[in-house]
């Protein structure tokens, strides 16, 4: 089980201090399945830096499995069990794709099985084992072969932010029933942040986050039909009419 709580990340602009992430609290049942989702610039890939420790929380505490990870760093934290996608990943010169998954699996995988990973995301896998993560991969190889290493090993808490970016549509195909196995498997906790209505179809409970803080958590059943009835808060257009 994930615990946060009164999480709170501030940044500093100009000398100006400004709160990013405000007294945010929620929990993560064992094999559920959480959406964060909410409008753009709201601070859910900030919550999600937060919470894989590559932003350092300002207050607030999170537990995993009982276990105090507040004060870990981004490494003791992927050891205590949390794999993380990024929205944008990182490019590394010099490695290659199936090092970096057997890197991610924590053994040297043999050819076939690193073929199947990259086949579950929709790579056409052996053409792309020897390439490098540099930039002559697209924004949606990347991608993918990011989403690969987290899938490669089994961890207590995956998350992913907004995993369809960029993504074409066959292979979205593809993710969408990676995450539906996971969750059926019912063995990691999974939060996903996405703006997609496919995804967040399939959350146990989705949380809105707007301007740092929790708008609303629920059951999926109940908090789906306020998005899709929700008003855009923009009312300049009306105003200038
Ligand atoms: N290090 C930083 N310094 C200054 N501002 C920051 C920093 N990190 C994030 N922000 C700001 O915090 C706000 C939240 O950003 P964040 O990326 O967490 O939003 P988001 O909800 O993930 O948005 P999106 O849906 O567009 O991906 C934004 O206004 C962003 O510009």
């Amino acid at each position: 089980m994930l615990e946060v709580k009164n999480l709170t990340f501030k940044v500093n602009e100009n000398g100006v201090e400004r709160s990013i992430v405000k007294d945010i609290s929620f929990t993560v049942e064992n094999g559920e399945m959480l959406v964060i989702t909410g409008p753009n610039g709201g601070g859910k890939s900030t919550l999600a830096k937060v919470l894989m420790g590559i932003e350092k929380a300002d207050a607030g505490q999170i537990i995993l499995d009982g276990e105090d990870i507040s004060g870990y760093d981004i490494d003791h934290r992927a050891k205590a069990g949390i794999g993380f996608a990024f929205q944008q990943p990182p490019r590394f010169k010099g490695m290659t794709v199936d090092r970096l998954l057997s890197l991610a699996a924590g053994e040297p995988l043999p050819e076939q099985v690193a073929c199947r990973m990259l086949s579950s995301v929709g790579l056409c896998a052996k053409e792309y084992l020897k390439r490098e993560i540099d930039g002559t991969l697209s924004g949606g190889e990347m991608k993918r072969i990011e989403i690969a290493t987290v899938l490669a090993k089994s961890h207590k808490l995956c998350i992913f932010d907004e995993p369809e970016a960029g993504i074409d549509l066959w292979s979205f195909s593809m993710l969408i029933q990676q995450f539906e196995r996971i969750h059926e498997k019912k063995d990691q906790m999974l939060i996903l942040i996405s703006h997609q209505e496919r995804i967040i179809r399939m959350a146990d409970r989705i949380m809105v986050i707007d301007d740092g803080r929790i708008k609303n958590i629920g059951p999926r059943e109940e908090v789906l039909p306020t998005l899709l009835k929700e008003e855009p808060s923009c009312t300049c257009m009306d105003q200038q009419a």
